[in-house]
């Protein structure tokens, strides 16, 4: 679903209150006023019970709460401006809210945290919401909350002449190197892709950030997207990532060359074409079993943990790098193959919770990614424990020199289970998969993170 499609002009509106409760009483009522069988009390009480358990505070003055209900309709979304901003227990000092969103979710709406996930995405950009709370008024603010969440911003008519020939040329070269598809990375388009322009007769794998459904009279320029979250200024690493998501999604195939086309983030305007031999750059992780993904691994749960991952490489944790192991899939060989080695900071919390998934986990995980040991991470997302010593070892199994026990960790769980680790390596900034004790570095090379890298 179109995020742009769920705002209504009619519950955006400037706050009173300066307190969370009284905020969102204040959305609340006007969401009654257009769903008049919601109970607002029982709403309330459910929002401030969240609140209590886990904050909904995203950081740069917005706040996200949310809850599930049972209702017809799948979202509704009501969003609060705060000129003076709003206190909230979640922000940190002086800090305030001045951009309250408000989910309310149907208990039948499936794709819940994944629309928790792109509208946590959206409103964590600085500038958009520099511009929504600087808005002169909120007519003003609703275009451009719309144009925010619909990606719609003009790319200039050049850029869009110079764009149309790379990707006219992205086909030729696709065609002339027997590519088995084209695969656009469309986050080089601030807010997005204008996919109307640009059309192939062949299979078109759009790679973004933030997908955005085409509405239904656009038509359908693309026949697959894939979702990366991966921050990695590296376009390489980031090409790497899609593949492997496309991979596992079954979108591509080992046996597949797909040519490339995108540019810098943000840029409006194509600069590169790569063609990808797939086999050739995947060849590490092909041991004559072609399931990259464990059986119980969602595609989705992979991609959020490679973007955590990467984030985490990046930027390290208060300018200083950080390490890492992530061990994901087959919960009931690893929980045998691993113990605690500090008491397991998510006992107790519901499974929506602390199911990666949710937009909130990015900063629990990262929070405790100081702490020793592995995080173990279900298929479906759920993240069991932290802090877990992982006790497989693999005695005929040599890494490269450099690589220490962390390393070995995971190799060895990727060879007793069937399982996917991630290591984010403190010493180098690197980002390593392992399957069946296959590595494969997900980031080319060192990445520094703030004075202390060295
Ligand atoms: N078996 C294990 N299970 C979980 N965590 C481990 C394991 N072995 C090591 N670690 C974690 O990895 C950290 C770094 O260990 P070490 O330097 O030997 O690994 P490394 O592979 O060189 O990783 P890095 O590149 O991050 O230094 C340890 O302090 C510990 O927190």
């Amino acid at each position: 679903m179109r995020l742009d499609q769920i705002i209504a002009r009619s519950r955006v509106v400037d706050l009173r209150s300066l307190d969370l409760e009284g905020a969102l009483q204040e959305l609340l009522a006007v969401c009654v006023a257009r769903f008049p069988d919601l109970k607002p009390d029982a709403l309330l009480r459910a929002l401030l019970a969240r609140e209590s358990t886990m904050t909904t505070y995203l950081g740069y003055g917005v706040a996200l709460p949310h809850v599930r209900v049972k209702m017809k309709r799948r979202y509704i979304l009501a969003i609060g401006r705060s000129r003076v901003g709003i206190r909230h227990d979640g922000t940190k000092d002086e800090e305030r809210v001045r951009l309250i969103v408000m989910l309310i979710a149907g208990e039948d709406a499936r794709d819940y945290l994944q629309m928790l996930a792109s509208i946590a995405r959206l409103v964590k950009d600085p500038e958009l919401v520099e511009s929504l709370v600087g808005a002169p008024d909120l007519d003003a603010l609703y275009e451009r909350l719309i144009g925010g969440f619909g990606g719609i911003r003009p790319v200039q008519a050049q850029q869009n002449r110079i764009n149309r020939l790379m990707f006219t040329e992205a086909e030729r070269v696709a065609r002339g190197a027997d590519c088995a598809s084209i695969m656009v990375f469309g986050d080089t388009f601030i807010g997005g892709l204008q996919s109307d322009s640009l059309r192939a007769r062949m299979k078109t794998i759009l790679v973004t950030r933030n997908p955005i459904e085409p509405s239904e009279n656009e038509g359908k320029a693309f026949t697959e997207t894939i979702q990366v979250r991966s921050f990695s200024s590296s376009r390489l690493a980031q090409l790497r990532s899609a593949m492997l998501v496309a991979l596992t999604r079954g979108v591509i195939s080992f046996k597949d060359r797909v040519c490339c086309v995108g540019g810098i983030t943000g840029s409006n305007q194509f600069d590169t074409l790569v063609v990808v031999d797939v086999e050739r750059e995947f060849s590490p992780l092909l041991t004559g079993q072609a399931q990259l993904l464990p059986a119980d691994v969602k595609a989705e749960v992979l991609e959020r943990v490679i973007a955590i991952a990467t984030e985490l490489a990046v930027e390290g944790r208060e300018g200083r790098p950080v390490g890492c192991l992530f061990v994901v899939g087959d919960y009931e060989k690893v929980s045998k193959l691993t113990k605690p080695l500090v008491l397991n900071p998510f006992y107790g919390y519901k499974e929506e919770d602390r199911n990666i998934l949710n937009p909130f986990m990015d900063e629990t995980v990262k929070e405790f990614s100081s702490i020793d040991g592995a995080f173990v991470i279900r298929g479906d997302g759920v993240v069991e424990t932290a802090g877990s010593l992982v006790q497989a070892t693999d005695a005929d199994h040599t890494l490269p020199s450099g690589l220490g026990s962390r390393h070995a960790a995971a190799a060895a769980v990727s060879v007793a289970a069937n399982c996917i680790a991630l290591v984010v390596s403190s010493s180098t900034g690197l980002v390593t998969l392992f399957r069946r004790g296959v590595m494969l570095p997900l980031t080319e090379k060192k990445i520094a993170v703030g004075a202390n890298s060295t």
